[in-house]
């Protein structure tokens, strides 16, 4: 089991044991105190987090996260780490996203397109220590490999790929064999592992630059 960065802990909420970080309440989750607990099932990084993957991540990272929707991740994310610049291309759940930054100020929600990353070059910084991505769309591999730009030599991807968001009528593991192929263009593999015990056809995997 790797260890879990500074800012995150296993704290118990009625009785059983959660993941949990320090901030506002976002979606409903279960607080105590200031601390409020990461749902594996709602969170691609808390289920391999959860599942003991070796995410690399200390605490006080600088993060690129692609594909943040509303909030529900990335805003535990911005409770441990340091910078924490969050893409998502749909306007509505910015909306709540913008929302969930008021209370975490190192919280930077960008409405782009993650497959664009030319156009939110100028805001972020660049060698962030890691790429967060779970953006549910066609061309994850391709994703992963356009915002490798903005990783540190040492830095990490942590990549959740989706199956059926690339073709929903091939197996999952020939999906996965695909996005790790297509990946090693540009990153070396450090782990992989089937999310399906918290999110069906889920593959979460973690790189390191080439
Ligand atoms: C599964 S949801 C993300 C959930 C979120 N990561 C969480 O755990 O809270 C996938 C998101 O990726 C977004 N997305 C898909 N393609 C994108 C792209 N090219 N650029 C930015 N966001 C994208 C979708 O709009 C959607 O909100």
């Amino acid at each position: 089991m790797s260890e879990l960065p500074a800012g995150v802990e296993r704290r118990a909420f009625d009785g059983a044991e959660r993941l949990a970080t320090r901030g506002e309440p976002v979606y409903g989750e279960p607080t105590d105190g200031e601390w409020r607990a990461w749902n594996p099932n709602r969170s691609k990084l808390g289920a391999m987090l959860e599942l003991g993957m070796e995410a690399g991540l200390e605490g006080g990272e600088t993060v690129l996260y692609l594909g943040a929707a509303s909030g529900t991740t990335v805003s535990h994310v911005a409770d441990f780490a340091g910078p924490t610049y969050a893409v998502e291309f749909a306007a509505r759940p910015v909306r709540d996203l913008l929302e969930t930054a008021e209370s975490r100020d190192r919280l930077f929600p960008l409405l782009k397109d993650a497959r664009k990353p030319e156009t939110y070059a100028h805001v972020v910084e660049s060698d962030v220590d890691v790429i967060v991505q779970d953006v549910a769309t066609r061309g994850q591999a391709r994703v992963a490999l356009e915002n490798r730009r903005f990783l540190a030599d040492d830095g990490r991807l942590l990549l959740a790929v989706k199956a059926r968001s690339e073709d929903v009528t091939r197996e999952p593991s020939a999906v996965f064999e695909d996005v790790r192929e297509e990946l090693s263009a540009g990153y070396e593999i450090v782990e992989t592992q089937g999310l399906e015990e918290y999110h069906a056809d889920h593959l979460g995997i973690v790189a390191r630059p080439r």
